[in-house]
């Protein structure tokens, strides 16, 4: 199994790291010759607008748009939920793939880091740090709510398509990691 992670900008680096942990082959993505190869694909916290650009400047849109559209398991944290969301208000969407509403910052832009557990699918006392987080406003049919915390979606999936507000790849509880590899199994 080989998972990639979108390397452009943000937090993929902390993916890798915890990847290599549970003994799973990683590439950083960052041009489209090796998104044929790979089985999953991670896309990164960090800033969605930036990101969003990024992926035009490297070519990478449609090759992962295709992926997703065909079945490949795909797996957003923070800004990589922005990126896959098909309605993220007033802005243009990115990727649009989820039938999701997503909200940017949306406990705050600066004050709004703070680590949570909770409950995520069918497991319990999740470590779940949000930064500057967005949260699910709207799940359309087809998305499968896998967690509520404070009364706000921070976790979904649709089909193929699995997004955490928050961030687990930072902690070491690797509940969220190993959720999304058995997706690619
Ligand atoms: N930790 C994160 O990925 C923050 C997301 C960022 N606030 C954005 O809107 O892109």
């Amino acid at each position: 199994m080989l998972i990639g992670v979108l390397a452009l900008q943000g937090a993929f680096r902390e993916h890798i790291l915890a990847l290599e942990k549970m003994e799973i082959d990683t590439i950083e993505v960052k041009s489209n010759d090796c998104i044929k190869e790979i089985d999953g694909l991670i896309i990164p916290g960090g800033e969605s607008t930036t990101m969003g650009k990024l992926l035009d400047s490297f070519d990478l849109r449609d090759e992962i748009k295709k992926r997703i559209l065909s079945g490949m398991p795909v797996w957003g944290t923070c800004a990589g939920m922005i990126l896959l969301a098909k309605d993220i208000g007033k802005e243009k969407a990115h990727l649009k793939v989820m039938n999701i509403r997503v909200k940017r910052n949306g406990y705050g832009r600066q004050l709004g880091s703070f680590i949570s557990k909770g409950k995520f699918a069918n497991y319990t006392n999740v470590s779940m740090p949000f930064i500057r987080a967005p949260y699910i406003e709207k799940v359309g049919k087809n998305v499968e709510v896998l967690s509520i915390i404070d009364g706000k979606i921070v976790a979904a999936r649709e089909n193929n398509i699995l997004v955490t507000s928050f961030h687990p790849e930072i902690t070491d509880d690797l509940t969220v990691l190993e959720y999304f590899v058995k997706m690619i199994e």
